[in-house]
């Protein structure tokens, strides 16, 4: 049983004095039970309207919408309970520990202070669990919404571009805490993101949407295989010598104006092998935004 399923959903927003906007346009979605799904695409999408349809905040203007095997919206009391959140930056008491905070929202939902704890232990935070809400940073306001999201131990755990405004270290533990989840056999995770590389390290299956619309869909390998292949942009000291190093390894290589481009890289960890073994040390290797990411542009273009 698929965790979403949508079936030519279509939203428009009313706009005063301006024909409506179109935010979802006949969407086919599927989000099969298990692991993580990304669910990728530029802003403007529509990821989050569909997440606002799948909780029932918003109605479509038409189209079939199931979350857990039950309808949407009629069948939603049945699931909800089942289904974990993060889609803004959630509302604590700022001068309330994390660990008070999780205290009042479990009393509230009839939980007992044992299930807090070992949501606090799954995001990484009981060391700093009596410390106020407004002393934590970003990252860890953002995994006690996490925490907050798994209390009730979701089948389903919806996070709406959960790394926006983080910091790269917080980025690394929302990230690394989402593939756990998702590896821990028992919830489904949607992850949304605007971000190709986020996806591509944590997500098994991903859905790309443009213009509100599914334009993509399966396992992250398969659908983002185009980028495997791709190109790396390596930046060092001394290019000439890298260039002539890299050659003779077999690569071809274009220099740009302050890097080096290299293509059709198998794996980039062979890029940087062969250079340190010969003395010369990465300053940067970047993947080249493949073909994905213009098909993604062209796409998302607005008509002219
Ligand atoms: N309340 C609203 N009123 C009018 N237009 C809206 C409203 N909410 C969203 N839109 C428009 O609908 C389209 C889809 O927006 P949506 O927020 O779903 O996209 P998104 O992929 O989640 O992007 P973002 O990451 O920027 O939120 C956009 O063109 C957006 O401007």
């Amino acid at each position: 049983m698929p965790a979403v399923e949508m079936h030519a959903v279509s939203k428009s927003y009313a706009r005063r004095g301006r024909p409506p906007q179109r935010a979802l346009d006949s969407l086919d979605l599927v989000v099969e039970s298990g692991g993580v799904h990304g669910f990728l695409g530029p802003n403007g999408s529509g990821k989050t309207t569909t997440i606002r349809v799948l909780l029932g905040l918003i109605r479509p203007d038409a189209g079939d919408v199931r979350l857990l095997d039950r309808p949407v919206p009629d069948g939603l009391p049945q699931v909800i309970g089942s289904v974990g959140a993060l889609v803004e930056t959630p509302l604590f008491f700022p001068g309330f520990s994390g660990r008070r905070n999780l205290r009042l929202l479990a009393e509230t939902a009839g939980l007992p202070r044992t299930r807090v704890e070992e949501v606090l232990e799954t995001v990484e935070l009981r060391d700093r669990a009596d410390d106020r809400f407004k002393g934590y940073s970003l990252g860890m306001k953002q995994r006690l919404g996490i925490a907050a999201a798994l209390l009730k131990s979701p089948r389903l755990l919806i996070l709406d571009e959960p790394s926006n405004g983080l910091d790269p270290a917080g980025i690394r533990d929302v990230r690394e805490l989402i593939r756990r989840l998702g590896h821990d056999g028992s919830t489904t995770v949607l992850l949304s993101s605007h971000l190709l590389a986020e996806i591509e390290q944590v997500a098994d299956r991903v859905s790309i949407m443009a213009r509100g619309r599914c334009i993509a869909s399966g396992p992250v390998h398969e659908v983002l295989a185009g980028r495997s292949s791709g190109d790396v942009r390596v930046r060092v000291p001394d290019r000439a010598a890298a260039t002539a190093v890299l050659t003779a390894a077999g690569f071809s290589v274009t220099p740009t104006e302050d890097a080096l481009l290299v293509s059709a890289v198998p794996a980039p960890g062979e890029v940087t092998r062969v250079l340190a073994q010969h003395g010369h040390y990465l300053e940067e290797l970047t993947p080249v935004a493949a073909d994905l990411e213009s098909a993604f542009l062209a796409l998302t273009a607005e008509p002219a």
